[in-house]
């Protein structure tokens, strides 16, 4: 079975000698939300940022397929990267959007790696691109947005219109880093669920880095417990038992 992506041997040192990530293997398939659980520090969103090249790795290798031809994101360079970069949907946790924007605006920047530089400058977006978005904002329960400039939206609004922005670029793996870190746990358990929704309607993954075990347990497909610069638990919320969160987490206090 070909996977979306591939990681193999992935170590991270930000000092050399002190390695973050400490040689990390992961497949992925095509579909389903992955939940990348760990203490902090762990390195998850070191990981996640390796897969997109916000981090640079310092050994390893991350295959992906882009322009029709399995390429090594950690090794890619210039165009090339750009282009690799154009096919990976990155949700933050901080939302990341140009705040004086209108919330269409901000959709459109997410089709920006397509889009020449004269013509984002100027701001003439295909009809296309502008129907594709104002589509994306109905899906993310925004319809009546998109005319709204992005400062005067909660917290819960604008990660839905960061996931649009990400969805803009037509990817074919999103990416998210703690996208519910900042929200209330009823609006967190409503973003899990669109990325959830969003992966099956695109057929595609979706990594997300999160916090809260509860969150990850209910929806997830898929969980990835870290510890140490490893992977300590790879497999579903079944089987994640108070021993892995032990091993996972250390202590036991906080399970009740
Ligand atoms: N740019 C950087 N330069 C140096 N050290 C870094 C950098 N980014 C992260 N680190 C260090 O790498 C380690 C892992 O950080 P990372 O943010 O990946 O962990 P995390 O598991 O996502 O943590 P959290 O859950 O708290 O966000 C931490 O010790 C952090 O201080």
């Amino acid at each position: 079975m070909s996977h979306a992506i591939e990681i193999q041997g992935l170590v991270k040192e930000y000092k050399p000698g002190h390695p973050i990530l400490k040689g990390i293997d992961l497949k992925f398939g095509n579909t389903g939300l992955i939940a990348i659980i760990g203490p902090s520090g762990t390195g998850k969103s070191t990981l996640i940022r390796c897969i997109n090249r916000l981090v640079d790795p310092s050994r390893g290798e991350i295959w992906f397929e882009s322009e029709g031809k399995r390429v090594n994101l950690a090794e890619l360079r210039g165009r090339a990267l750009r282009q690799a970069r154009r096919h990976i949907g990155m949700v933050f946790q901080e939302y990341n959007l140009v705040e004086r924007l209108t919330v269409m605006e901000n959709l459109l920047c997410g089709r920006l790696g397509y889009t020449n530089a004269w013509t984002a400058w100027r701001r003439k977006f295909s009809k296309e691109d502008v129907a594709h978005a104002f589509e994306l904002l109905d899906t993310v329960g925004l319809g009546n947005f998109a005319n709204q400039r992005a400062d005067a939206l909660s917290g819960g609004q604008r990660q839905r219109v960061g996931i649009a922005r990400a969805l803009m670029q037509r990817p074919r793996l999103l990416l998210a880093d703690e996208p519910t870190s900042s929200l209330d746990p009823k609006t967190s358990f409503e973003i899990i669920s669109l990325l959830k929704e969003q992966g099956r309607a695109q057929q595609i993954p979706v990594i997300v880095n999160i916090h809260d075990v509860e969150l990850a347990k209910r929806y997830a497909d898929r969980i990835i417990g870290m510890s140490g610069g490893h992977v300590i638990y790879d497999g579903n919320a079944e089987n994640l038992s108070d021993d892995f969160l032990k091993q996972i987490y250390g202590g036991e206090d906080w399970l009740v």
